[in-house]
């Protein structure tokens, strides 16, 4: 039996855990409070996407919204890791999308109800190709950038995160066990908006990576 390769994660159906209102200019935009603690939900493995297939518009929204976010993958699996040691955990990063049905996300808020049918759909979680860890030494201080029809949308450093990485593994292992192969999405910055059927977004960190992604609707 060939050995797993942590550079194709995304094959082995690990957990994707989602930070949300991590960066105070996003919260800011979507007129939410600036969080004390980490706000975290989930995705199935069955909302990656790679490049050269399409982000899906579900049929229920009309406002889908891009969120350009960096991926933190974990090489190691713990429960309560310590922040001092968090980042022996991370095999690696992605590039990563957060696609988000805006106007269903709305309505979920304002009946309490779960994010699920916003956040969690087929292809609601583009991803770049797998960055080793040694590539980026210092993810606290990367810019993330996103186009839409090239036009720029998003433009953050990962700086400007209110929680930082070790701080995130540490709060998510101490609630949830991490395994070798989850997705951290440590949340976007300012800028989300709506996308169309047919636009073209294209996404990138520094001069390290890009990626293209096209959203099309289910045939
Ligand atoms: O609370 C809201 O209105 C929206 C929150 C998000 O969608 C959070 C994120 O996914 C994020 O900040 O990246
Ligand atoms: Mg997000």
């Amino acid at each position: 039996m060939s050995a797993r390769n942590i550079a194709r994660f995304w094959e082995w159906g690990r957990k994707i855990i989602c930070v949300g209102r991590n960066y105070a200019d996003h919260a800011m935009e979507l007129k939410n409070a600036i969080p004390s603690e980490p706000v975290l939900f989930l995705k199935p493995p069955s909302a990656y996407v790679r490049e050269g297939s399409p982000i899906l518009l579900p049929f229920y929204t009309s406002n889908l919204h891009h969120e350009v976010e960096l991926g933190v993958v974990i090489g190691k699996a713990g429960t309560a890791i310590p922040q001092s040691s968090a980042m022996d955990h991370v095999a690696g990063y992605v590039l990563c999308l957060d696609m988000t049905a805006r106007d269903v996300q709305d309505e979920c808020k304002s009946k309490g109800l779960p994010w699920t049918l916003a956040k969690a759909f087929n292809t609601s979680c583009p991803i770049s190709d797998f960055i080793p860890k040694e590539k980026i030494p210092d993810p606290g201080s990367i810019n993330l950038w996103l186009k839409v029809n090239d036009i720029v949308k998003q433009n953050g450093n990962t700086s400007q995160m209110i929680f930082s990485i070790p701080y995130l593994i540490n709060y998510i292992s101490e609630i949830i066990s991490l395994e070798e192969g989850d997705l951290i999405l440590t949340g976007t910055p300012k800028g989300v908006s709506s996308v169309q059927e047919q636009d073209e977004l294209q996404a990138g960190i520094d001069d390290i990576l890009t990626m293209t992604f096209k959203v099309d609707r289910k045939s």
